[in-house]
């Protein structure tokens, strides 16, 4: 039997997603493995699967995995994708769904066929205390006890992010990102200040290594930036694949804004990865 799939992508950070509402797969990490294979499998950055959702505010459950097969609490440029899947499907611009870190509302700004659609998701609160992120043992977050003292918090998923002059020290992402500090592992960003609104970043991600852009870790840079006193509230975030823009709200919320697009659609037969 063969299973439908749409691969999305948001500034080139890929993702294939199932919709499991029907019908559930038996997608275990290590299938989700084969499956985001770059040479063996579809290949993806995410792996995004879609079930019936527990709260009834919600339109659906939304969980994101890893090309290692470990799952993370929050993606941000996955749910932009899924916001703008569900939001055509049911007819409608604005949307709230469910995932590990809660509830996500998501407003569709504008669609275009060539350039995908833009929407605005807000990925609630960041958590800065040292237990949310997680961390192995209390520190000061502002200024992690690490070479180049990173900041870290969570957005539902670790990030720590380095202050850079020189993107070349993103070469240290794949070493940080388990760090003893981390007993979850961590996202590593890598951000240069260019103006008090605008930064360059490179992220490293937990399970996935080097992607075009990162959503829930330019927010997390943009709420580190400034609490460091580095930049404004509002900034626009360039990433290797574009930019987007996060503003971190007065109500304490990250509101992210940025494409989200269909590549392409296919099916897939399951069975040929093994459980
Ligand atoms: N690409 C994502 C983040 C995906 C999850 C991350 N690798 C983790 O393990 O926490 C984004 O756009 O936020």
């Amino acid at each position: 039997m063969r299973t439908f799939f749409q691969k999305m992508h948001g500034l080139g950070n890929d993702f294939v997603i199932v919709d499991e509402r029907a019908t559930s797969f038996d997608l275990t990490p290590r299938r989700i493995a084969g499956l985001a294979d770059r040479r063996r499998g579809i290949g993806c950055d995410q792996f995004v699967t879609l079930s019936a959702p527990e709260d009834s505010k919600a339109s659906v459950f939304v969980r994101f995995f890893n090309p290692d097969g470990s799952e993370a609490g929050a993606c941000g440029n996955a749910s932009r994708c899924v916001a703008s899947l569900i939001g055509q499907e049911l007819h409608t611009d604005s949307l709230t769904f469910e995932t590990q870190n809660g509830l996500l509302e998501a407003r569709i700004l504008s669609r275009d066929e060539m350039k995908g659609t833009v929407v605005t998701v807000d990925m609630g609160r960041p958590r800065t205390d040292w237990q949310a992120v997680p961390l192995a043992k209390a520190v000061d977050t502002l200024r992690l006890p690490l070479a180049g003292e990173p900041a870290a918090l969570s957005m539902g998923n670790p990030h720590a992010t380095f202050f850079v002059t020189d993107l070349s020290e993103a070469e240290r992402g794949p070493a940080l990102e388990i760090d003893p500090l981390f007993p979850d592992r961590a996202n590593i960003g890598f951000a240069r200040i260019d103006a008090p609104d605008r930064m360059r970043l490179r992220v490293w991600e937990r399970g996935a290594g080097f992607t075009l852009a990162c959503g829930s870790g330019a927010c997390a840079a943009v709420v580190n930036a400034v609490r460091r006193g580095l930049g404004e509230r509002r900034m626009t975030v360039e990433v290797d694949g574009g930019e987007m823009v996060i503003a971190w709200d007065a109500d304490d919320h990250v509101l992210m804004t940025g494409p989200a697009q269909l590549a392409f659609e296919g099916t897939v037969d399951l069975e040929a990865y093994p459980k």
